[in-house]
């Protein structure tokens, strides 16, 4: 159980900005060959992630498709495919594609699976806050407006909301933004990180138990009594153990817990839980309670992760870099740079490479950018996209996720110039990058292109 400390009731200052009134896609992918044919996730969000993980928004079976496997982007010109360094690739009418944009006729292959995709053929229109944060989130794009919008409405209306997002996506800021938006905003804002719940934890630290009649400071005060009036914010909520769930999902249905000599303390709590997780595929799968699912995603909001709201970086940057105790100058340049990368790490990633760069700049060293230009030896002869097992494996995580991304785009870039014959029109339009990134990612990956002296002009 980890005490932070409480929210105070001050909400920062939000930008103002105009509402926007914008089109909400609702679409589909669904396996319709192979093991797990029948399997869907219909989604209004703008990533579907496909593989065996169990994060995953469509978690296959099927033993030849890879953890992280693919992933399909809704972007405004259309799905884009993106294979993720799988181990036996992804098929596009028998061609073996690394990106690609598909529509609806579409079959994607990966392993023994076939998938398909569809998108709804009209779009609900929803208003969007044109305000730029919410608590100490911070975002301008669409899809951050968005996420304010809902987490404001949820906020007033005390349900219970589970946030899910990648790790350093801000779920544990939008919990307490929630709360401090919140009628409850007065209240106690306590945290549980459930990584650090055992089964013998659990009883004490999270139920614990007054006498009936005693004062609370003096009983074995457990965190949802400590929470009584406020917000339970239960971090990562999916690596509960299953005994546990039961507990706290007979502690939700009362709203009582149970006391040392038998008579039940009524506790007043709003929880709010966040997981990394796909937690419906664990209720499929059994790990995880179908009725304290229902209890726990009474509202649900997920965030989305940064390298799909690319245009949120600069904002970030900025605001982040604000906040620092060393001031940072951020150049177009760098930002440029920065809206290349994937950020693995979400904006807690992006705030600690800025932490480092404001240290670093002070002293004239430049090297804190150097991750993004990371480009590690491939193995001799080896073929990138299809041995990534052994290549990444006992490597950390970080390092892991760079190096194959590194040999992904050595191998899309090489071929897509091939493809369109050096043509950087051409290339451009191909890729859906802008020409300034293009330029950017082929030198990035040492792809010496006669065209690139105009690149070197346009760095200077
Ligand atoms: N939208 C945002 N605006 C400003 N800062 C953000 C935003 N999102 C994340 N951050 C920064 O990233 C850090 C991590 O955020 P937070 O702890 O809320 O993420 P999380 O999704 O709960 O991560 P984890 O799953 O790893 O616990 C925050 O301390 C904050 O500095």
């Amino acid at each position: 159980m980890i005490d932070r400390p409480d929210v105070t009731e001050t909400v920062q200052a939000e930008r103002e900005g105009q509402a926007t009134r914008v089109p909400l896609h609702e679409w589909t992918v669904e396996v319709v060959g192979g093991p797990d044919k029948g399997k869907k996730v219909t989604t209004r969000d703008s990533l579907v992630r496909v593989g065996s993980d169990a994060a995953g928004d469509l978690v296959l079976s099927d033993p030849t498709v890879s953890r992280r496997h693919l992933e399909v982007e809704r972007l405004p010109q259309g799905l884009l495919l993106r294979d993720l360094g799988s181990r036996n690739g992804t098929f596009l009418d028998g061609r073996r594609v690394l990106q690609a944009f598909v529509t609806s006729g579409d079959k994607m292959e990966l392993g023994k699976t076939k998938l398909a995709v569809k998108l709804a053929a009209r779009a609900t229109e929803v208003e969007v806050t044109g305000t730029e944060s919410f608590g100490q989130l911070v975002g301008s794009s669409e899809k951050m407006r968005w996420v304010f919008t809902e987490l404001r409405r949820i906020a007033r209306e005390d349900m219970n909301l589970l946030v899910e997002g990648e790790t350093g996506t801000g779920k544990e800021l939008a919990a307490r933004a929630v709360h401090q938006h919140s009628l409850r905003r007065h209240g106690a804002f306590k945290v549980v990180d459930c990584n650090l719940i055992s089964e013998e934890k659990a009883e004490r630290e999270l139920f614990g138990g007054l006498r009936a009649g005693e004062h609370e400071d003096k009983g074995a005060r457990g965190i949802f009594e400590a929470a009584r009036g406020g917000t339970l914010f239960l971090d990562e909520v999916g690596e509960l153990p299953l005994s546990v769930q039961g507990k706290l999902l007979r502690v939700l249905e009362t709203r009582e817990v149970p006391s040392l000599d038998g008579q039940p303390v009524a506790v007043d709590v709003r929880v709010i839980a966040s997981t990394h997780r796909n937690l419906e595929e664990d209720v499929r799968q059994g790990r995880f309670r179908a009725d304290l699912y229902f209890r726990l995603a009474v509202a649900r909001v997920r965030l989305p992760p940064l390298r799909t709201r690319r245009d949120d970086i600069p904002t970030l940057s900025q605001a982040l870099s604000r906040g620092m105790k060393a001031s940072l100058e951020l150049t177009p340049q760098t930002l440029a740079l920065f809206e290349g990368y994937d950020w693995p790490g979400n904006v807690r990633e992006l705030r600690n490479v800025l932490e480092r760069g404001a240290l670093m700049q002070e002293t004239g060293n430049t090297s804190w950018l150097d991750f993004l230009a990371h480009t590690p030896k491939r193995t001799e002869g080896a073929e990138p996209a299809t041995n990534v097992a052994a290549i990444v494996s006992g490597m950390p995580y970080h390092e892991a996720k760079d190096r194959v991304l590194a040999d992904f785009e050595r191998l899309y870039f090489a071929e897509i110039m091939r493809e369109v014959a050096f043509d950087m029109k051409a290339a451009e339009q191909r890729t859906g990058l802008s020409m300034q990134s293009l330029y950017r990612l082929l030198k990035k990956n040492g792809l010496r292109l006669k065209d690139l002296k105009n690149a070197e002009g346009l760095e200077k």
